[in-house]
């Protein structure tokens, strides 16, 4: 039996999981993703050098998150059989003010997140349904969590509160920033390849299903888009992102909503699936010829360019736009149209390299640099669980 770690990451609209071994640390056997959960869903499956394996599971089962993390767990009994899970590594969205870094789940650490379930509830409840059920499959494996919220810990006070009477701060009410674990990769990756860069200022769209921009400093967040949920700042597959909180009175006194309705529009039925009247998937929103798709298409971009905007005045300046997530990897429409008209930040985008979806996607003259770097919060994740392993074996 070799020992390997196990990583769930439940997203709003999928479920990625890896497989890892640990003996040359973590070396990546096998990556999973679960996609459209919800909605019609999909399962892809390949091995380490990228080849797909038959799964052999029909994923029809995995109607919601529940269905997905079954699904995974017998995956891996079946082709992980001489695998021992040492550790599962679980992608936990919310970690309040105190979780700078990750965590052993025990009972009282697992009691202490429900309390952030109502902060967010498409990811909070399945991460720790996720967790509970990974202990139950694997009851000797070490179960990490790691949290989005961990690396947008030291942003300066002004990116981290509201203009709240100081009390709300005191009890948690902050601007967190989400897709830590994805910031924290990409800034890996940057200080590898890029050094000069990672010392510079940055800003990477993390644009998926769920989506917000993060502001680098010398690879530290020091700004979010994203903040106390991840409802705001940008708009999303199903998320309204940034909204007048007059919105939400009025919709409460004008219109009778109640909480339950109102989260229910807010997380569920806005975004790109609200403005296009049709999906929150881009792929369907750039295959339609609605003019609402496209609608919902520019609203996205337009936001985006306004953070970058926003973004770029908080680090005082740009040298980098680094996109990822489904969206940034993949949309080369999304991407141009989110570089459009950004030469004052010093952005000139190569079409030619926008389109073959290149790691590098800037003109050799721009003064900025744009990236698409793929992103893994995975990876990010199993290297966690495996120092705490190597902790708790020193
Ligand atoms: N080839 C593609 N072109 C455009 N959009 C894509 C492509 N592949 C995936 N996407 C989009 O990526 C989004 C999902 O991103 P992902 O990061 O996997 O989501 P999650 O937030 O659930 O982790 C969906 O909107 C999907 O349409
Ligand atoms: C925080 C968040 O929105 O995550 P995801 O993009 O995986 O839905
Ligand atoms: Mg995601």
């Amino acid at each position: 039996m070799s020992a390997h770690v196990l990583t769930l990451n439940a997203g709003s609209s999928s479920l990625k999981f890896g497989v890892f071994a640990l003996a040359e640390g973590p070396e990546p056997r096998a990556a999973g993703l679960i996609e459209r959960i919800g909605g019609s869903p999909a399962l892809h499956l390949r091995d380490a050098a990228g080849t797909a394996i038959a799964p052999g599971e029909d994923p029809a089962g995995a109607t919601d998150q529940a269905g997905a993390v079954g699904l995974v767990l017998r995956l891996v009994a079946r082709h992980f059989p001489d695998g021992e899970i040492a550790a599962v590594g679980h992608r936990v969205v919310h970690g309040g003010p105190d979780h700078a870094g990750p965590a052993r789940l025990s009972d009282d650490v697992l009691a202490g997140l429900e309390r952030f379930v109502p902060f967010a509830p498409l990811h909070q409840p399945h991460n720790l349904a996720g967790a509970r059920a990974a202990r139950a499959a694997f009851p000797e494996a070490l179960q990490v969590a790691c949290f989005d919220t961990s690396f947008h810990r030291n942003h300066p006070w002004v990116n981290d509160t509201f203009a709240l009477p100081r009390r709300f701060y005191d009890r948690g009410v902050r601007r967190y920033g989400f897709h830590g674990l994805s910031y924290d990769y990409i800034a890996g990756e940057l200080a590898r390849s890029a050094p000069l860069l990672h010392s510079g200022r940055v800003v990477v769209a993390h644009l998926g299903n769920g989506a917000s921009m993060c502001g680098l400093l010398g690879g530290r967040s020091v700004a979010s888009t994203m903040g106390f949920s991840a409802l705001d700042g940008l708009p999303m597959g199903t998320r309204c992102g940034q909204l007048d909180p007059g919105v939400v009175l009025y919709l409460m006194d004008q219109e009778g909503m109640t909480t339950a309705e109102l989260a229910d529009l807010l997380y569920l039925e806005s975004g790109l699936k609200g403005l296009s009247g049709m999906a929150n998937d881009m792929r369907a929103l750039e295959a339609s010829e609605a003019p609402a798709a496209r609608e919902a298409i520019d609203y996205f971009t337009f936001r985006i360019r306004r953070e970058l905007g926003g973004l770029a005045a908080a680090l005082g300046g740009l040298d980098a736009l680094v996109f990822c997530g489904g969206i940034g990897e993949n949309s080369r429409l999304v991407r141009a149209e989110v570089c459009r008209g950004m030469q004052w930040l010093g952005i000139e985008l190569d079409r030619a390299r926008n389109e073959a979806n290149a790691r590098i996607i800037s003109a050799d003259l721009s003064r900025t640099h744009v990236m698409v770097i793929p992103t893994d919060e995975e990876i990010v994740i199993a290297r966690a669980a495996a120092a705490m392993l190597g902790e708790g074996a020193a």
